[in-house]
């Protein structure tokens, strides 16, 4: 590919070449996934809490020493490099909530093809809602994009979203394709070479963005992990103020240090916002709201509307919903009459309402007229309380 000129004559051969090496890519990484290449030790930490984050970076950037920090779980800290061998889980606990970080190896060039403990590493990566790519700050930046490299080459996807490309494998009536925007990297001939390379002769294709031959190629792959990194810069304590003030203008980028504990409440609170959790909490008929313990939602699991709530609760749930009163800022009104579709917000509080069970022994209904109208006014206060 480095040796074809890029022009518009070549464009479509370099697609392909794109597509084949994407192929490649994919079969590379098959045979480790049926545990083919054997040991796989103490890499596979069972999850935990409302959500999964994962520490990666090159060695003795301090990793082990954050850990240690946010969680206080002890994993070893030292000066020489691969200090850690394996996965260490800790918990956060963070707004009522519980985060699991992992601490793991470092990683260095070449990790994808295996070097190191890279593979076991970058598959942990891929279970993980958030990363956190601790980096030195007193070090060149070119470490982010080695390691972005790395990440890229199997499949990981950093702080974007999935190509806006509607794309269906069909059993027959050829390749259709359409597009919503004017296109200037792709064209119906590039998209049909793509497709020809992976033996696709039947699929509906419909571009909704400006996407390119790589976007593309995401899609059809199919097996992309999308996933939110937040840039810690570690070790500001031997960086200048101007070196550190630069990284702070950074997107997704915060600098730190573990040795001053400068600003480490800061990167708790980027990591929060950056996980998007919401807090939901329950409320029984008659009762006051349960503030201690809120169920946490999250678009990675099972997503923020009702129904994830209630699947989140109980299997049955959904079943037996019938409607639910919801106050807080998802709500038009308090409470509003919500159903399963509706989506919560952060520390809304919300009270379900199941349906009448056949045999007539529930007493909801009566429930129901009694309650609303003096709970509606204490639980606004409650939460108005909790507001501020
Ligand atoms: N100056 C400075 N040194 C730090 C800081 N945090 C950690 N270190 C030092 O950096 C070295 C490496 O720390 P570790 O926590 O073992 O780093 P790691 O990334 O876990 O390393 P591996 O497990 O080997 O990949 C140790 O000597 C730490 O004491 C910091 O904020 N400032
Ligand atoms: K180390
Ligand atoms: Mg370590």
């Amino acid at each position: 590919m480095a040796r074809t000129q890029k022009n518009k004559a070549t464009e479509y051969h370099l697609g392909q070449l794109k597509a084949k090496l994407a192929k490649l890519r994919t079969q590379l990484q098959e045979p480790d996934k049926k545990g083919g290449s054997g040991a796989g030790e103490g890499f596979e930490v069972q999850k935990y809490g409302d959500g999964r984050v994962a520490l990666i970076g090159f060695p003795s950037v301090g990793k082990s020493t954050l850990l240690t920090h946010l969680t206080g779980t002890q994993s070893e800290v030292a000066a020489y490099e691969f200090t850690t061998l394996t996965c260490i889980p800790g918990v956060i606990h963070y707004n009522d909530a519980k985060i699991q970080l992992l601490d793991l190896p470092g990683i260095i060039e070449g990790a994808a093809e295996g070097k190191g403990r890279g593979r076991q590493v970058i598959a942990v990566c891929k279970s993980a809602d958030l990363l956190l790519m601790v980096l030195d700050a007193s070090k060149p930046d070119a470490h982010r994009e080695i390691l972005t490299r790395e990440l890229e080459s199997v499949g990981i996807r950093l702080n974007r979203p999935p190509p806006n490309i509607y794309y269906k494998k069909k059993k027959t009536g050829g390749v259709h394709f359409n597009k919503t925007v004017p296109l200037t990297h792709m064209d119906e001939k590039l998209v049909l070479r793509i497709l020809q390379e992976y033996k696709i002769h039947n699929a509906d294709v419909l571009f909704r963005e400006d996407a390119t031959v790589d976007d593309f190629i995401d899609v059809i792959e199919g097996n992309r992990r999308y996933i939110k990194c937040l840039y810690v810069y570690n070790k500001i304590d031997i960086c200048c103020m101007e070196e550190v003030d630069e990284i702070a203008r950074r997107s997704n980028s915060i600098p730190i240090s573990c040795f001053q504990k400068l600003n480490l409440d800061g990167l708790l609170e980027k990591m929060w916002d950056m996980m998007s959790l919401v807090r939901v909490y329950t409320k029984k008929v008659g009762n006051k709201p349960d503030f201690e313990e809120p169920v946490v939602l999250s678009d990675d699991r099972g997503g923020t509307t009702m129904e994830g709530l209630c699947r989140q609760i109980h299997n049955t749930l959904v079943k037996e919903f019938q409607y639910a009163m919801v106050w807080g800022t998802s709500a038009k009104h308090f409470p509003q009459r919500c159903g399963l579709a509706h989506t919560l917000h952060d520390e809304d509080v919300v009270q379900i309402v199941k349906k009448k069970k056949s045999s007539g022994e529930d007493g909801r209904g009566r429930f129901k007229t009694q309650s609303s109208a003096p709970l509606r006014i204490a639980d606004r206060e409650k939460k108005a309380a909790l507001k501020t």
